[in-house]
């Protein structure tokens, strides 16, 4: 049935319940993506780290059978030089329900549109969540890094990220304009003879299915706030409209009360208490940064969060350890917030830490707490025992600099040895 990619003869595939749980074998097949740039870099090491974990947890009983699936640069060389993203690498998502990628290329002005934003777009993997927590010992440009806990959702499949929008001095471009004048009565259009025209939906439905995902997530991890960013003073009905869905979807599923007269809201379960609230987001990317423990769970837009996420790494050290997942009601696939990183592309130096929590994260969506909690306990010693790559090390004073595969058998030393 695949043309290209071969399934492991060992593993098999993880179920889904009717209520859309997992049912995960002791021997799941994981598709994952090694991803261009640094994905040659840091993809075999996050396996070897993830094998690890798993080994020292179960002792053999539970195991993953990889199976490489294709995007990006190395999907062109495979198949053809067109084929970006086979259709089979996402019936194999779809079919094997859990996975895992490296990051892939975006060229900027021209050229082909972001795979990632496609991927997620026709998985229709609606929530980027995206957790920050500080490691002790991680250099950061902030006085207290360790108030930064935050978990972000993000919308992952509309916004002006959707990417529909036309060149400048194009017919296209030149025929909306013209609708948006003539029709629409549009007099807003500064230079209307040279303008690129973008289009940014965002629905009711589609900011409240994940700002419910927001909410549940604060509920059943008895966080103490979610906070609704957008820039709603501005863009009333698309960055508006997502504040007020997300007030309206808390009141009316979730029972919260105004706050005070409102517009913050607070919702009881059981004995446990949450704030609803907003903030704009310029003003929230300078409360981060002065008041970050007033922040906890964090929903908004597709571009918002983008802008969110690297901001929030860098208070906790960077992109380098930046873990992510991409998440539909049923499917899941775990990245890195960072990119390719281009210029360290094949030099075995960059952070695996991103993926290798990216994996964490996957291993605790499996029900592999135990594996999970091996690699956070792995990471924590080898940074306090100042084993870092070069963005860490260069910060850190008396760092042990070591490459991207050194940093990950420091790690695999350390496993179990706490
Ligand atoms: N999900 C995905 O697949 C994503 C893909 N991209 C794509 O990646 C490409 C490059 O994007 P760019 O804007 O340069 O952003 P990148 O995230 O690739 O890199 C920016 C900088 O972040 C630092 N960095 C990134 N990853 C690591 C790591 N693992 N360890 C240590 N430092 C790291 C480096 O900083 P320094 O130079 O200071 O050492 C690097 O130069 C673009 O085509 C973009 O579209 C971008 C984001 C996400
Ligand atoms: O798709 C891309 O190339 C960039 C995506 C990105 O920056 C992100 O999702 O954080
Ligand atoms: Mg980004």
């Amino acid at each position: 049935m695949y043309q290209k990619i071969k399934i492991p003869t060992s593993g098999s595939k993880i179920q889904l319940n009717q209520d859309l749980t997992l049912l995960v074998p002791d021997n799941p097949i994981i598709p994952f993506i090694e991803g261009d740039g640094i994905g040659i870099d840091i993809t075999p090491v996050m396996i070897k780290v993830v094998d690890a974990a798993i080994r020292q947890a179960y002792g053999g009983k539970r195991v993953i059978s990889w199976m490489e699936i294709y995007a990006g640069e190395k999907a062109t060389h495979l198949y053809d030089q067109e084929t970006w993203l086979p259709d089979e690498t996402l019936t194999a998502a779809k079919e094997f329900v859990v996975s895992i990628k490296g990051p892939l290329t975006t060229p900027v002005s021209g050229g082909i549109r972001s795979i990632n934003v496609a991927l997620r777009q026709l998985l229709d993997l609606y929530i980027c969540l995206r957790p920050i927590r500080y490691f002790q010992g991680v250099p950061s440009p902030v006085k207290h890094p360790e108030k930064v806990n935050m978990t972000i959702f993000r919308e992952n499949s509309e916004d002006i990220y959707a990417g529909i929008e036309w060149e400048a001095q194009t017919k296209e471009a030149g025929q909306v304009i013209d609708f948006l004048i003539r029709d629409m009565g549009v007099r807003k259009i500064r230079f209307p003879e040279t303008s690129a025209i973008g289009v940014k939906p965002v629905s009711q439905e589609g900011s409240q299915r994940l700002i419910r995902k927001a909410i549940q997530y604060a509920i059943d991890q008895h966080r103490d706030s979610v906070t609704l960013v957008h820039k709603g003073n501005i863009m009333k009905f698309t960055e508006g409209g997502f504040k007020t869905w997300g007030y309206s979807i808390a009141q009316k599923e979730f029972g919260a009360q105004l706050l005070d007269g409102g517009p913050w809201m607070k919702l009881k379960h059981g004995n446990h208490e949450i704030v609803i609230k907003d903030a704009i987001a310029d003003a929230f990317l300078q409360q981060i940064l002065l008041r970050p423990e007033e922040y906890d769970v964090i929903a908004t837009l597709n571009l918002n969060g983008d802008y969110i996420s690297d901001a929030l790494a860098a208070q906790v050290g960077g992109i380098g350890i930046a873990p992510g997942a991409n998440l539909s009601d049923s499917i899941a696939i775990f990245e890195a917030t960072h990119g390719t990183a281009p210029k360290y592309a094949g030099k075995d130096m960059v952070n695996p830490g991103s993926i290798i929590l990216s994996a964490e994260m996957m291993l605790r969506h499996l029900g592999w707490y135990e594996a999970a909690d091996n690699i956070i306990q792995s990471m924590e010693k080898t940074i306090s025992d100042k084993i870092m790559t070069y963005d860490l090390a260069r910060l850190t004073p008396n760092a042990k600099q070591v490459s991207c595969s050194q940093f990950g058998e420091a790690m695999i030393q350390r496993m179990g040895t706490l």
